[in-house]
């Protein structure tokens, strides 16, 4: 039995229909003609995205035709935005819209000129990874606060327009609301950014799921491996995470937890020894100083009730530094 270590009571203190999306959600849906898509930038397992315009203010927009998936979990996202818009560095939700025949919902959101990660970060001084970084936790801990895990934290999920110094959190539609108790589905995340309690079967788990991922992507940054653990299948995932953290580490968490190690690793899983951070450093690791890498090991932890919060996480020493 695992509770999250704060904001647990985050959903049962508001009233039933901020968490209960089962119920349906009323829905004040837009105009489609309001909108007019633009071009084509991205497409995942559960929609479009295309850069769009506001034909009534002229504004550029970014939409996302979800793809015919269950109500409920249309319900949830819409529910998810819904509560959430408008708070700090969450992607804006200007409004819904419906294909009039294929009834498909579509999300209308704020654009951000976003530069793609892999250009991006490696152009990064300390500085701005203490500047992002900032924006992002406060994002984290924001919707943590209003009892909800995002659960797909990744470069490609957080847009940042180096221009204007804009970071936003985006793609909700794995988010889901934190219940003290409940058994959520493991398979959320994108494979390298998958915590180990998703990858053991830890049905329990909570808000620190996300800064799991947040440590996978400040490693990939500061080690320069883009990603961190790259497991060619989510067995091998977390094979990779204890080729650096160690398997006698990892048979610890599971006995901590009364789990087994499920039978798909009997074949696969070596005996590591836990690698000391060192190990990761060479002479182009320029970012690796002590306190970001006492962050790192702060937040990589296999026991997700070791890891920092996202509010604890902001005030690490790595951000309450300057470095030249
Ligand atoms: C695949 N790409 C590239 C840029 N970009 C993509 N998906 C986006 C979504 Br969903 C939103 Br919401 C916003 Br805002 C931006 Br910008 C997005
Ligand atoms: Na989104």
């Amino acid at each position: 039995y695992s509770v999250a270590k704060v904001y647990s009571d985050a959903c049962e203190k508001r009233p039933q229909e901020y968490w209960d999306y089962e119920q349906g959600v009323t829905i004040d849906w837009g105009k489609i003609y309001n909108y007019e898509i633009i071009n084509k930038i991205g497409r995942g397992k559960y929609s479009e995205v295309f850069s769009g315009k506001c034909v009534t203010n002229d504004k550029p927009c970014v939409i996302k035709v979800l793809k015919p998936v269950k109500m409920k979990k249309i319900f949830r996202e819409l529910k998810i935005l819904t509560n959430l818009t408008g708070g700090p560095n969450v992607v804006a939700l200007y409004d819904i819209v419906q294909d009039k025949d294929s009834k498909i919902p579509a999300l209308i959101f704020e654009e951000v000129k976003n530069v793609d990660f892999r250009t991006l970060y490696p152009t990064f001084k300390l500085s701005d990874i203490q500047y992002y970084f900032t924006q992002l936790l406060i994002a984290l801990d924001y919707c943590h606060s209003m009892g909800i895990m995002h659960r797909d934290v990744k470069p490609q999920n957080v847009m940042i327009d180096p221009i204007e110094r804009k970071l936003r959190l985006i793609d909700w539609g794995l988010a889901e609301f934190y219940h003290p108790g409940v058994d959520y589905n493991v398979r959320v995340a994108s494979r390298y950014h998958k915590g180990p309690e998703l990858l053991v079967n830890l049905n329990q788990y909570d808000y620190s799921l996300d800064l799991w991922s947040v440590g996978c992507m400040l490693a990939a940054i500061v080690f320069k491996k883009e990603p961190f653990f790259k497991g060619s299948t989510n067995p091998d995932q977390l094979v990779k995470i204890a080729a650096v953290l160690g398997t006698k580490e990892m048979l610890q968490y599971l006995a901590k937890y009364n789990l087994n190690l499920p039978s798909e690793y009997d074949k696969i899983m070596k005996d590591f020894t836990k690698k000391p951070w060192s190990h990761f450093i060479t002479p182009e690791t320029t970012l690796a100083v002590p306190e970001m890498v006492d962050l790192i090991d702060n937040l990589l932890r296999y026991d997700h009730q070791e890891r920092l919060t996202a509010k604890e996480t902001m005030s690490h020493t790595f951000f309450n530094t300057k470095f030249d």
